[in-house]
Parts: C-alpha cells; structure tokens; sequence
C-alpha cells in the first residue's frame, strides 16, 4: 500500500523525537519531520497554530501539520504560556522558581498545552492537549526531557518530566493527548 505523507513543520528536535514515539503505530502515513519556518504571529496558541499552517499549506501544497505549545502557570495568571520558548530562553527554569518563591501546595498548578494544527486540501483542523499538574520547588532532571519539563510534575507523580524517560513523558503529555486526536481524524481520512 502507498504510504500518504504528512509534513511536520517544527525547529523543535525533541517534539519532533516525542512525536515519532506517539505516532509510531500510525498505519499506512509517513510522517516527515520539516524546518520549514512559518510566522508565528501573537495569539493564543490556537491563533499561531492556524496561522502557521494556513501559511505553510499555502506554499508547499501537501498535507502538513504545526504543533503550538506553552507552559502556563496559574498563579502567574498563565505566564509564561504563548512566550514559553522565549522566557526559557532569557530567565529560564531558575528564572521561572524564582518567581514561584513562597507559593506552596495548590497555588504551584500549572499545565502544559498543545495545539496542533493540521491542513491539506479539506481545510484546517486543531487538535489539543493539556497536562496538568505542579512547579516543582527545584530542578530535578535525570538527563531526559527538555525546556521546563525538570520543573514540572504532572498530577499523579512524584517525578518530574525530566526525570522520567521520553517515553514514560510521551504516555501522558499534552502532546500525547494532542497527536492522538490528530491521529484518530487522519486514520479515518485513509482510503
Ligand atoms: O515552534 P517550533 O519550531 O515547533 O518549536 P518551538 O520550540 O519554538 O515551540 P513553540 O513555539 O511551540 O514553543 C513552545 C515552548 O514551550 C516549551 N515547551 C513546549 N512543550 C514542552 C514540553 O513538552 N516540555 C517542556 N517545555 C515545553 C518550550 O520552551 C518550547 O520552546
Ligand atoms: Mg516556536
């Protein structure tokens, strides 16, 4: 059977390595990992991820998907979700712990959330996930995970992200729970 190939437009290696682990068993597609850039507008992650793949669909033709993703912390009033990449990149994960000093138990919620946003010629498509859980009072990584996973606890665990392996991670993330919505849709596509 020719296999259907589908685009993933991302710069981000370990989505794209947390993406292959949640979509191996997808039957009959390919999925090719591409750093096509696209503009990533301000807005909600729904608005970056419709955008980014109206703009791609628009100049490749061929089905693609864009995963739009933060950390969002509830106490911080969702901080610093649509600008996660950018304030990983400036205060970090100390910078993040720093902010979070003297709130305790409850007031630590935070979540992940994952929009992914697929298109082919039936139109635009997202798909979302969130996993909820708690800011860490230190960083604990066993070498795994990336960004603020050595920060982050999801419910149910005394782990960190970074302390669990990549799959471990993969079974409960909010990409996990985004890319199986996407994959349910794309199997029902196939001829
Ligand atoms: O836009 P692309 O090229 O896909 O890659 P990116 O890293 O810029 O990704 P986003 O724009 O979606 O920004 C998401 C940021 O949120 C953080 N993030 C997203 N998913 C994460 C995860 O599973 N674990 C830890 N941090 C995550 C991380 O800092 C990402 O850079
Ligand atoms: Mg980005």
């Amino acid at each position: 059977m020719n296999m259907m190939e589908i685009y993933f437009a991302t710069g981000n290696s370990n989505k794209v390595k947390e993406a292959e682990i949640i979509l191996k068993d997808l039957k009959g597609i390919k999925i090719k990992a591409i750093n096509l850039p696209y503009p990533e507008i301000q807005g909600t992650l729904e608005e970056v991820s419709e955008f980014g793949v109206k703009y791609l669909y628009s100049k490749i033709k061929k089905p693609v998907f864009v995963e739009d993703s933060g950390f969002f912390i509830e106490v911080l009033k969702g901080f610093p979700g649509t600008y996660s990449r950018y304030v990983q990149e400036t205060i970090g994960n100390e910078g993040i712990l720093k902010l979070m000093e003297g709130f305790k138990g409850e007031e630590r919620r935070a979540y992940f959330k994952s929009v992914v946003g697929y298109c082919d010629e039936d139109g635009i498509k997202l798909f979302k996930g969130i996993v909820r859980g708690n800011v860490s009072h230190e960083i604990r990584d066993k070498g795994h995970g990336f960004a603020y996973d050595s920060i982050f606890i999801p419910e149910g665990e005394n782990r960190t992200f970074a302390e669990m392996t990549r799959e471990e991670k993969s079974r409960i993330s909010h990409r996990r729970k985004a890319l199986e919505k996407f994959k349910e849709y794309i199997e029902k596509k196939l001829p």
